[in-house]
């Protein structure tokens, strides 16, 4: 197949940041994406329905005149987040998911949870009334292997927590392990994955062999590759429980190429090319639809969109910029480390 058209696919988890960088970054997503839920981890987060609502202007005033892209916003939980602000900004429609980071787990999660039981309050709220909580799954506890931060989460944060409360609906985002995906797969209910771009692309040896490779890291950082190969088999399946987050995290390169580098992939601009890669070669392309277009919608209780993309594979690799250049300074392009020849028309 040369040609592909899909529904208009939609981005389940996205870093646009602000300022400089948002107004750098953001046509990237609205050029093929129609949605896109917005990460909070700003500094200082989005906390409340107001600070969401403000930033939700700020992206909506960054986006090209001839694209239309609506930002799907998250609160950035707290250990006082208060339950009524949540419940008020998504009756409103405001607010779509509320983000949990264990406190110094990523990126700008130092107001993230410490104890979850203070969270309680809150999550029960949201279990009542059908909000989502997105998580950031990996332990943050010195004594445990980055490694094996995320399937040791699952155990002793994830897992209780569903137990307790499961009437919560619960997205374990960015998986990396086949823990996750596995413990999706056993899940019932209320329980869903997002999978990025670049864990299907990329193992560890990305990040390590031949010298360290600052544009290959990001967190939860890329394990091994049986792992990779369990988050394929997942995201190519069509199973419902798994769509695209691409957490494309965009640091300008003096923050990533120096002795403590930021976590953080940028793959906006060539998401919808490295998917097609994918799918084409696990004979799946009949699947991008669901990954990209339907199952994610269907988790958020969203209509798919009605446009279309149609992707066209050419003999020529499609060339994409090593850098995309911002108010805030360059940012590196995810680089799959092979020719890409699909690209949206
Ligand atoms: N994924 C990353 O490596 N970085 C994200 C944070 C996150 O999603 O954990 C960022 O904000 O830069
Ligand atoms: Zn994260
Ligand atoms: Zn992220």
């Amino acid at each position: 197949m040369q040609e592909l058209v899909i529904r208009r696919p939609d981005d389940w988890h996205l870093h646009l940041r602000d300022g400089g960088m948002l107004r750098g970054v953001i046509a990237d997503t609205s050029r093929h994406f129609a949605r896109a839920i917005i990460m909070p981890n700003l500094v200082p987060p989005v906390v409340t329905t107001a600070d969401a609502a403000a930033y939700r202007e700020r992206i909506q005033a960054a986006v090209p005149a001839e694209d239309r892209f609506e930002p799907l916003m998250t609160l950035y939980l707290t250990e006082g987040t208060d339950p009524d602000d949540v419940e008020a900004g998504y009756r409103r429609g405001l607010v779509k998911a509320v983000k949990l980071y264990p406190a110094g787990a990523t990126t700008n999660s130092n107001s993230g949870v410490r104890d979850i039981e203070k969270a309680m309050p809150v999550l029960e709220r949201m279990a009542e009334i059908g909000v989502p909580l997105c998580v950031h799954g990996e332990v943050t506890t010195a004594d445990v292997d980055i490694f094996d931060r995320e399937a040791v989460f699952i155990e002793t944060v994830l897992d209780p927590l569903r137990r307790r409360l499961p009437e919560l609906r619960i997205t374990m985002e960015h998986v990396t392990t086949k823990d996750g995906i596995d413990y999706i797969r056993s899940s019932k209910a209320n329980l869903a994955g997002s999978i990025t771009t670049h864990h299907l692309i990329i193992n560890r040896n990305a990040i390590l062999v031949g010298g360290i490779k600052p544009h290959y890291y990001c967190l939860p950082v890329a394990k091994r590759e049986t792992h990779r190969l369990a988050l394929r088999a997942a995201a190519t399946s069509g199973d419902v429980r798994f769509f695209l987050g691409t957490d494309s995290a965009p640091h300008v390169d003096p923050l990533k190429e120096c002795a403590c580098g930021c976590a953080g992939i940028y793959t906006s601009i060539n998401t919808m090319s490295c998917l097609a890669h994918v799918f084409e070669e696990e004979g799946a392309l009949d699947r991008l639809e669901a990954f990209a277009s339907l199952n994610g919608p269907a988790w958020y209780g969203l209509p798919v969109n009605e446009e279309t993309i149609t992707l066209r594979k050419s003999e020529e690799p499609v060339r994409y910029p090593a850098k995309v250049e911002t108010e805030a300074g360059p940012v590196t392009v995810f680089d799959p480390m092979f020719p890409l020849h699909w690209a949206v028309v």
